[in-house]
């Protein structure tokens, strides 16, 4: 397996697209305009520059590496690549529309996995003929720095394919974990709830922003508070998440708190918009 397409050039796709271009991967990355891509890769590109700067890396490594790594909008480009992982927007009809295009454009023997943080492996494959050859590949931010992979089992992913990811988290240096399919799957099902109470306890008055970060980051050893955190993930993909939850399990328990909501709906995204529940330059 040496050619890697990736799906969406975001927050997590490109840091998807430089993990698998470190570790030797040819990599395309394929967002719908140019300039998504063009930021996706600018954003590579700074992160090696940091590391050039840290001594971690020669100028010489960062340029193989950024060689390494071509971008696209031609969805086309996919048709003789080993793998895809798709990093688009948490959107279940956008997913399956992608994933019927891939399964037109790829060779037969092409895995097609997704970063998905909570939506059901089973539907998106549905959307191919080759159920068996889908599934979850899920990434945690920001991607070059965390080490968990959830491997996640759709209700027709096969056991080779299962075998081939698992093995594959391992050669990114990442530490794969199994997961047979339900909503938020392991990490997400525990953590975003947590997120959602604390933006129910910024909403409630009981403590400012800061205040609840800092508890948080103190009182539980968490590296950053539950809203920084949600300002990292991005305050519309924490909705999307919860949206998951809450509709797949119906149960009251996972309803996303109305800020959260508003908070989407005012463009107040976090890190990628600059402001979420704090400020960023
Ligand atoms: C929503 C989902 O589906 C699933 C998810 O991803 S949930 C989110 C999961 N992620 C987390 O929980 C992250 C929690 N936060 C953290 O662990 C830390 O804040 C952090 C590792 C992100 C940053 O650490 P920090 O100590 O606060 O900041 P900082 O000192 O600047 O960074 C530590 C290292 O990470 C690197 N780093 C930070 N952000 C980075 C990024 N976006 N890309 C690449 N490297 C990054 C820094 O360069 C630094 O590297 P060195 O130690 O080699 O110098
Ligand atoms: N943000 C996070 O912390 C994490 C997100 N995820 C998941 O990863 C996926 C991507 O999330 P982010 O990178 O945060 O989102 P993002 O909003 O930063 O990026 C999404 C990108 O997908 C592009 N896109 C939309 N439709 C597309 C299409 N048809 N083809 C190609 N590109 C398309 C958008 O233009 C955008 O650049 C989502 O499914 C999300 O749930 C998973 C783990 C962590």
């Amino acid at each position: 397996m040496q050619k890697i397409f990736v799906v969406g050039a975001g927050t997590m796709g490109s840091g998807i697209a430089q993990v698998f271009a470190e570790n030797g991967f040819d990599v395309i990355i394929r967002d719908v305009d140019i300039k998504f891509v063009e930021r996706g890769l600018g954003v590579i590109e700074n992160n090696l520059k940091k590391s050039v700067e840290k001594g971690k890396i020669t100028e010489e490594e960062k340029n193989k590496v950024l060689g390494r790594i071509k971008g696209t909008v031609d969805i086309n480009e996919a048709k003789d690549v080993d793998f895809v992982i798709e990093a688009a927007i948490e959107n279940m009809e956008i997913k399956k529309q992608i994933f019927k295009e891939l399964d037109n454009v790829c060779k037969e023997g092409t895995i097609l996995a997704t970063n998905t943080s909570s939506l059901s492996i089973t539907e998106i494959a549905s959307s191919t003929a080759r159920p068996e050859k889908v599934i979850g590949m899920h990434f945690f931010n920001p991607v070059p720095v965390m080490k968990l992979v959830e491997v996640i089992k759709g209700m027709k992913t096969s056991s080779e394919t299962f075998n081939t990811v698992k093995e594959l988290a391992q050669k990114l240096g990442k530490t794969p974990v199994e997961v047979n399919e339900a909503p938020g799957f392991v990490v997400n099902r525990i953590l975003i709830p947590m997120i959602n109470e604390a933006i129910g306890v910024l909403a409630d008055g009981v403590a400012s922003a800061s205040d609840i970060d800092e508890a948080m980051k103190l009182g539980a050893n968490h590296p950053i508070g539950p809203l920084a955190l949600s300002d990292l993930i991005g305050n519309d993909v924490v909705l999307a998440i919860m949206d998951t939850l809450y509709s797949e399990f119906n149960d009251s328990k996972y309803r996303p708190h109305p800020l959260l909501r508003k908070m989407v709906r005012a463009g107040l995204l976090g890190r990628k918009t600059g402001k979420g529940f704090f400020e960023y330059k």
